[in-house]
């Protein structure tokens, strides 16, 4: 994905005044990278997501994928916010099933792909469980499963799981990594928890406040060097040296 020159005004109502939330971004997202995003609250993070989602139109700059400009949403990017917003009314095979049944894609191969995501967000158990049924942790899992089911390039996650506890919060993590690194997909993750961005992503961008422009990029190892638990890398100089920057700069955002 290549943005060049990206800015985003909000038009003001009769009760607001008009907000410039980005402003002068770019960024290149190569194929497989894992993008983590930080920033202070109200930056743009969450503007430029839907942008690159094709859920909002930016106001001035260009924003194309494998050569073609974003104008819509497309099912080559999926979407997963902090918040699952699954069909009360479908069991959880339903929900996950739901994207390439809409597609028409083949029964047969809708059913098996629906069960190969569920297997792999590890819910082939909870295939006929209603989504009141299941907990947070669980919620997410299957939004995930929906999202990797249309076999997207791209997965853009908006604080996926800034809503859950840390334990199940540390189990997602592990989830996505692996995700990742089976299914090759890009990933673009926005988060408030540096050591979110550090121990998965390949690449880290910090945010300036608003207007949003990007004020740090560096690209990072860190998840590839881990296999099984996080704790090596996050004792490594690189890794301490790292989050200490960027906690700086986010504490610099903070003071405005
Ligand atoms: N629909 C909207 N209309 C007007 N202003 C908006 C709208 N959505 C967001 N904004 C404003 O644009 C700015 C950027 O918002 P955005 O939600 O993108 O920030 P963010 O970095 O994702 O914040 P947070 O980390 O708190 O979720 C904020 O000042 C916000 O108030």
């Amino acid at each position: 994905m290549t943005i060049r020159d990206l800015s985003l005004r909000y038009e003001g109502t009769d009760h607001s005044r008009e907000t410039l939330a980005l402003s002068g971004v770019n960024l290149d997202i190569m194929e497989g990278d894992f993008v983590c995003v930080l920033g202070p609250s109200g930056c743009g993070k969450s503007t430029l997501l839907n942008i690159m989602a094709g859920l909002l139109q930016a106001t001035e700059g260009t924003i194309e994928m494998l050569g073609e400009p974003v104008t819509g949403v497309d099912w080559k990017r999926a979407v997963v916010f902090q918040t699952p917003t699954l069909y009360p009314w479908l069991d959880v095979y339903k929900n996950v099933a739901f994207g390439p049944d809409v597609r028409g894609i083949d029964k047969k191969e809708a059913e098996d792909r629906a069960k190969t995501y569920l297997n792999l967000v590890g819910l082939a158990d909870f295939a006929h469980a209603r989504p009141y049924e299941l907990s947070g942790g669980m919620r997410q899992r299957v939004a995930l499963a929906r999202a990797l089911v249309n076999d997207p390039k791209m997965l853009l996650m908006d604080e996926p799981f800034g809503a859950l506890d840390a334990f199940t919060r540390n189990t997602m993590q592990d989830l996505i990594r692996k995700i990742w690194k089976e299914t090759k997909k890009t990933v673009f993750l926005i988060t408030h928890d540096v050591d979110e961005a550090l121990t998965l992503g390949t690449r880290i961008i910090a945010m300036s406040p608003r207007p949003g422009r990007i004020i740090k990029e560096a690209e990072i190892g860190f998840t590839l060097q881990m296999e099984d638990s996080q704790e090596d890398a996050r004792y490594s100089p690189e890794y301490i040296h790292l989050r200490k920057e960027i906690l700086q700069l986010m504490a610099e955002g903070q003071k405005g």
